[in-house]
């Protein structure tokens, strides 16, 4: 090994240099090359594998990962084509899956095939908006209505000081609840192609100065919870956090019949006593078969943060009886995704976003994020079709035998 490296991998052993202030002292490269000797020398592991990537790192250590040493690899693989009818996505895209569960893709597929030979699931966002709550202690009861109040009289000002950190953040809404003497302030914002919640947080925390020097009110954290980031929340179940998106498809009697190797009646009957009556009864918030993974494998292989799929996967499905078969639907209450920002920038993931012609900002600010959703929701529906349907045949089990074991 290079002198260099042998002194650096010295110096973090004798305590004379820290182990995140190598890439002050080398080039990205050569900083996670001597952090990895180091940490292998350390634990008598060789790590010769998490040594071997093909992204480029200056951008990762310095905006994705402290104390990188390396990458971890995940098989990517793909489902599709899968026909989408949204208002931003409109098109057949194969969907990008990082995974290591066998049987996943091949079941999205198999629902991709039945959503496209139905003519394509149609998609709609009904809300769009990152929150971030910040928690403030009052003196007294009578404080917290003063500062409530406070709030609602000054949202104006309120808007400005927030959208001054940011070019692309408007603010929507701020919702305040009490709880004797915490005060709640749960402030939203859009924040066009970016998933937002550093964007927000800093905009926010304005918003928290604010208040603390009009009201009296003390912040206690800029994130209170009633946020609610990534933790599941009915908050955001019923309200919505990030975009809140549906979609939908008819399937007939006859694609049902072919493609699932079931019938409507089996279809309904499984979503009812599985999805609803199953999820009410074990107390769940989402009420869907496997939503988080295919959220998980998109979110991934496109460089979304992966701790939002518990909010992600807040879903619910829905198969209604319809003339000659079924009308099959998911709503995702609180997708949380950007296409810049976060991992976005990152080599693959940027890869993966542009195989579904979303990567960067949009023409218009949010389309890209808006039709990453709608392609997002889609596939979701594409999986909970595959899952009810091989639960009505009888077929989940074979299928993890033959394809994942
Ligand atoms: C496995 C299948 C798809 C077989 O499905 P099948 O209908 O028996 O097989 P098929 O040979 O007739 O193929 C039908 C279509 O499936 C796709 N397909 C078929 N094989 C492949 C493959 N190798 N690679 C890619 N795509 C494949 C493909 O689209 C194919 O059409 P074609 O292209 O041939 O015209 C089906 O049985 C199935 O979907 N099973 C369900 C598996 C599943 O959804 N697993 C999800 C993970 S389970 C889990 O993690 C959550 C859980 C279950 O615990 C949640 C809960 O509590 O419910
Ligand atoms: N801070 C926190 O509490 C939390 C942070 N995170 C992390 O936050 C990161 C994501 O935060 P996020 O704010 O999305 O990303 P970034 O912090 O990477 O910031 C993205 C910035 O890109 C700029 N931008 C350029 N073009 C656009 C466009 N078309 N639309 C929107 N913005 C654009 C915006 O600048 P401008 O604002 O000037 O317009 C925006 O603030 C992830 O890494 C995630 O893991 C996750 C949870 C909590």
């Amino acid at each position: 090994m290079d002198e260099n490296f042998r002194q650096h991998i010295s110096g973090l052993k004798k305590g004379t240099i820290k182990l995140h202030a190598l890439e002050s002292l080398l080039t990205p490269d050569d900083a996670l090359t001597v952090r990895r000797s180091f940490i292998s020398e350390e634990t008598g592991v060789s790590l010769e594998k998490a040594g071997s990537y093909s992204m480029d790192v200056s951008r990762a250590c310095s905006k994705n990962c402290e104390n990188m040493i390396g990458a971890v690899q995940i098989p990517l693989g793909v489902a599709g084509k899968l026909k989408v009818k949204g208002e931003y996505a409109e098109g057949e895209y194969y969907l990008p899956l990082a995974t290591t569960e066998g049987a996943l893709i091949a079941s999205v597929n198999r629902g991709c095939k039945a959503i496209t030979r139905a003519g394509g699931a149609e998609v709609r966002i009904f809300r769009d908006g990152m929150t971030r709550a910040p928690v403030f202690a009052a003196k007294s009861v009578p404080h917290a209505n003063e500062i409530v109040c406070w709030i609602e009289e000054n949202t104006g000002s309120l808007r400005e000081i927030a959208e001054s950190t940011t070019n692309h953040g408007k603010m929507k809404d701020i919702l305040c609840f009490v709880v004797g003497t915490s005060v709640y302030v749960r402030i939203e914002f859009s924040t066009g192609d970016a998933m937002g919640m550093n964007m927000v947080t800093i905009a926010s925390e304005r918003i928290a100065g604010e208040v603390a020097e009009k009201t009296g009110a003390v912040l206690v954290a800029l994130s209170g919870n009633m946020c609610t980031d990534k933790k599941p929340a009915a908050i955001n179940a019923i309200l919505g956090r990030g975009k809140t998106v549906s979609a939908g498809i008819f399937l007939s009697d006859d694609m049902i019949k072919e493609i699932f190797k079931t019938d409507a009646a089996t279809l309904m009957e499984v979503n009812t006593r599985k999805n609803l009556v199953g999820s009410a009864k074990a107390g769940a918030i989402g009420f869907n078969a496997h939503a988080a993974n295919v959220i998980a494998a998109i979110f991934l292989a496109c460089g979304q943060d992966p701790a939002h799929v518990v909010e992600g996967a807040n879903a619910m499905t829905t198969v209604d009886p319809s003339e000659g078969g079924v009308y099959v639907s998911v709503t995702l209450p609180s997708l949380q995704v950007g296409t810049v920002g976060g991992g976005t920038g990152l080599d693959t993931q940027r890869e993966c976003l542009s195989m579904l012609g979303c990567a960067g900002g949009g023409e218009t600010s949010g389309s890209n994020s808006s039709k990453f959703a709608e392609i997002i929701a889609s596939a979701v529906l594409a999986g909970e079709l595959s899952l009810l349907g091989a639960l009505g045949a009888g077929h989940l089990a074979r299928a993890h035998k033959q394809l994942g074991r």
